[in-house]
C-alpha cells in the first residue's frame, strides 16, 4: 500500500515495515535540544505529516531500548494519529528516570505502525452470552 508523507524534517523517511519487522523508527526533529528532567514530559516534534487512507491508523509506540536503558516512553502509548489528521505527528516522551535526558534532532525516540481498524455499530442489549470465564477478570485465574 502506499501513503502519502510529507518530510519537513531533516531526517530519512522512516523505513517501511516489512512483513518481518513491524515498527518504523521516527526521530526527533529539533532547532535545538530537548532535555526531560525526571518525571517531566514533552512534545516532540516529528516534522513528518501523514496522509493515511480511511480505515487505517498509525500507532506511535515506545522504543524498548530507551525505555530498558534510559527510562524514556511514550506517555499516551500507543499514540493515534488519525486517517483525517494533516497536522504534524508529535511524539509525547515522559522521562521515568530519575537522571535527566536529552533528545538530539535526529535521534530515533519512538516507532510507528500503520494499522487496519474495524468500524463497528452498537447493537443495544439486555443480556450477552454466557461464557466460562463470565466476570472473571483482573487475576481471577490467578492461584
Ligand atoms: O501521539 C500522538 C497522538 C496524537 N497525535 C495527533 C494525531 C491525532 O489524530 C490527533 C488527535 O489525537 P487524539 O485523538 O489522541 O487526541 P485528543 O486528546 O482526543 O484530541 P482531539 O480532541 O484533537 O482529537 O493528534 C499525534 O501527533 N501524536
Amino acid at each position: 500500500m502506499k501513503i502519502k508523507i510529507i518530510n519537513k524534517s531533516k531526517n530519512p523517511l522512516p523505513k517501511y515495515q516489512t512483513e518481518l519487522s513491524a515498527g518504523m523508527d521516527i526521530s526527533a526533529n529539533l532547532t535545538e535540544n530537548i532535555t526531560l528532567k525526571p518525571l517531566e514530559r514533552k512534545l516532540i516534534p516529528t516534522g513528518l505529516f501523514l496522509e493515511l487512507p480511511e480505515g487505517f491508523e498509525a500507532q506511535i509506540r515506545p522504543r524498548s531500548g530507551l525505555a530498558i536503558k534510559n527510562g524514556i516512553t511514550v506517555l499516551n502509548a500507543p499514540g493515534t494519529i488519525d486517517a483525517d489528521y494533516r497536522g504534524e505527528i508529535g511524539v509525547i516522551l515522559v522521562n521515568l528516570s530519575a537522571e535527566d535526558f536529552t533528545v538530539n534532532s535526529g535521534d530515533r525516540i519512538a516507532q510507528m505502525i500503520i494499522a487496519k481498524y474495524e468500524t463497528a455499530e452498537w447493537q443495544n442489549a439486555d443480556a450477552l452470552n454466557e461464557t466460562a470465564r463470565g466476570a472473571g477478570g483482573f487475576g481471577s485465574t490467578k492461584s
